[in-house]
């Protein structure tokens, strides 16, 4: 599979807060990336580097062969981009934007198959304006799309989008990924969202990849201490260990048969995940 994406030591400071302190990253074509991490870790500024909005410090950058700081035309045509927040097309008509968007493309979606693909289908006539938060997601979803884009950039999608929503959401991504060859790169706050979503994601923290693989990966790297309790002299005992079975089975030897209130605790996967990016659980 060949590369949609290479970045390696990538380096971003504004003024002299250094934000991404080498960064090196890898994404397939035709894969669904995530890149999660806190507020505030850089994930947008990776992007808009990606995207070729932002001029980068340091590093090396390709982007479907090209280096975002070269861009041409030609090359954001293959980009398909949906920003955080999109406040302008108020009084535009939903199916007539995408419609006029689609007009700038050589093989754009079928405007209606894509609103249906979006959810957006009885919005259809309405303005973009009165579109509730998570409807107006949708949408901005469906103008990223509409171009066939090769790579599709989404910062934080979900934000706003009702249980139900994002399922769909999650499946026509999948669809798009699997059917058009589409590569995704989509940043979220959520890992259960990149866990269930995603080929592989990487964790920003503290300027760098912590961590980057698929969610079995990831889990597994991610992966805190478990916690073992007993009872022993009157008192509940509390062991931290990475192998809780190793542990059960030397107290369960030690007590020559049943542990007295014996209890294991394994990590969720959040709180492996906040544990890692150096959070309080
Ligand atoms: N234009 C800018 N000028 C100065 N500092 C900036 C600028 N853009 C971002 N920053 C700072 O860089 C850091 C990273 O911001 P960025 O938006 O890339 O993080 P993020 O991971 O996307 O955060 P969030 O999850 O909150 O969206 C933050 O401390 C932010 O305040």
């Amino acid at each position: 599979m060949s590369t949609a994406v290479s970045v390696r030591g990538l380096r971003m400071s504004y003024g002299a807060a250094e934000v991404l302190r080498g960064v090196d990253l890898e994404i397939r074509r035709g894969e669904i990336f995530t890149l999660l991490g806190p507020n505030g870790a850089g994930k947008t500024t990776t992007i808009e580097i990606l995207e070729g909005f932002r001029k980068r410090s340091a590093g090396e950058v390709s982007v479907l062969g090209t280096d975002p700081g070269k861009a041409t035309d030609a090359w954001r045509a293959k980009l398909g981009i949906v920003l955080q927040n999109w406040r302008d097309h108020a009084r535009w008509g939903v199916r007539e934007l995408i419609v006029h968007l689609s007009g700038f493309y050589d093989d754009p979606h079928d405007p209606g198959e894509l609103l249906a693909a979006v959810g957006l289908d009885e919005q259809a006539g309405q303005q973009v304006g009165r579109l509730s938060g998570g409807q107006r997601r949708r949408l901005d979803v469906a103008l990223g799309i509409v171009g066939r884009p090769e790579l599709l950039f989404l910062d934080e999608p979900t934000t706003g989008f009702d249980p139900e929503a994002r399922n769909d959401f999650h499946r026509l991504l999948a669809r798009l990924a699997a059917d058009d060859g589409m590569t995704v790169l989509l940043t979220t706050h959520d890992l259960v969202e990149a866990e269930k979503l995603a080929h592989r994601t990487a964790i920003l923290s503290g300027g760098r990849i912590a961590v980057c693989g698929t969610p079995a990966e990831l889990a597994q790297a991610v992966q805190a201490p478990s916690q073992v309790r007993w009872l022993e002299d009157g008192r509940e005992q509390v062991m931290t260990t990475p192998d809780p079975s190793q542990a059960a089975w030397e107290l369960h030897r030690r007590f020559g048969g049943p542990v007295p209130g014996l209890e294991i605790r394994r990590p969720s996967l959040e709180e492996s995940y906040l544990g890692l990016i150096g959070r309080n659980v």
